[in-house]
């Protein structure tokens, strides 16, 4: 039986037909060699003591249908930016996000900080097109991937010297990004085939993560008290987007987060769980 995530594979290979047809791969590579060079992720996104906030601008998804009415996404990544997100990432899928490569552009204009191509990238040609569009993080879905094809995508991402952000729901699939190359792996804690969220994926697989490998927990952050969780299971990064683009204070919310991420008692670890006695939410 197809699930949610083949229905929108099928829409984004039709989406992705029209624009081939339209800008040849070509004109793709020039416009990706005229763009500034991707930002190096890795170190902004593993920090010491604290965990860093990818803010994600975020129209629409199949779970929830409309969420919010961006008018100006690159002003929204602004406040993100102003707030302390380490990076923004910007949905581009048309069909079921309402996203697009014209709110990449617009974004990339604006903020400094790296920005992520988030979309469901299953040809060489959409990541050719996310650098041109200035992207410095490309989203890969393991689900969506035969693992060659996983393979030769990650390493496309890394030699246009962006980095691939590897998305997971399970241990295997962790092998299976590791193998691939990945240095940065996200555990979605919304499981795409079927849309529920579980936010104890994040703790039962991130100890298949290695340290040297940044730790992204995606999704399901309703506030500082799920960053705290989070980063008690070990996550390096938490990706957020609903409770953001909601929110009537983006900037004060993404700051609320990366205060809740950087207090020393989070503690870190994967290997130490120790609940600690004193809220600090
Ligand atoms: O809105 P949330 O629950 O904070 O989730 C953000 C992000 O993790 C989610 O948008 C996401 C994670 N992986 C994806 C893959 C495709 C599209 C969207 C996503």
């Amino acid at each position: 039986m197809a699930t949610v995530l083949d229905d929108i594979i099928a829409g984004v290979r039709v989406d992705l037909a029209a624009r081939e047809e339209a800008t040849p791969l070509a004109e793709v590579k020039e416009r990706a060699a005229r763009v500034p060079s991707a930002l190096e992720c890795v170190g902004r996104l593993k920090l010491e003591d604290a965990v860093a906030v990818i803010a994600e601008v975020k129209r629409s998804s199949p779970s929830k249908g409309a969420l919010a009415n961006i008018a100006d996404p690159a002003a929204l990544a602004l406040e993100y930016e102003h707030g302390g997100a380490a990076a923004i990432s910007v949905l581009t899928e048309q069909r079921r996000f309402h996203g697009s490569l014209a709110d990449l552009d617009a974004v990339r204009a604006k903020v400094d900080v790296p920005v992520l191509r988030k979309d469901f990238v299953v040809t060489p040609y959409q990541v050719w097109e996310a650098r041109a569009h200035g992207a410095d993080l490309v989203l890969l879905i393991v689900a969506a991937l035969e693992q060659t094809v996983l393979e030769s995508l990650v390493e496309r991402v890394h030699s246009l010297g962006m980095t691939a952000l590897v998305e997971v729901h399970s241990t295997e699939e962790v092998s299976r990004a590791l193998d691939a190359g990945a240095r940065v792996v996200g555990v979605n804690a919304r499981d795409l085939k079927t849309l529920e969220v579980d936010r104890s994926t994040f703790a039962r697989v991130a100890p298949a993560i290695p340290d040297d490998v940044v730790r992204v927990a995606e999704s399901g952050v309703r506030g500082p008290h799920d960053v705290v969780d989070y980063a008690r299971s070990g996550a390096d990064v938490v990706l957020v987007g609903e409770a953001l683009v909601t929110d009537d204070a983006p900037r004060d919310s993404v700051a609320d987060l990366v205060a809740a991420g950087a207090h020393p008692r989070c503690g870190r670890s994967v290997t130490d769980r120790a609940p600690s006695p004193e809220p600090f939410l």
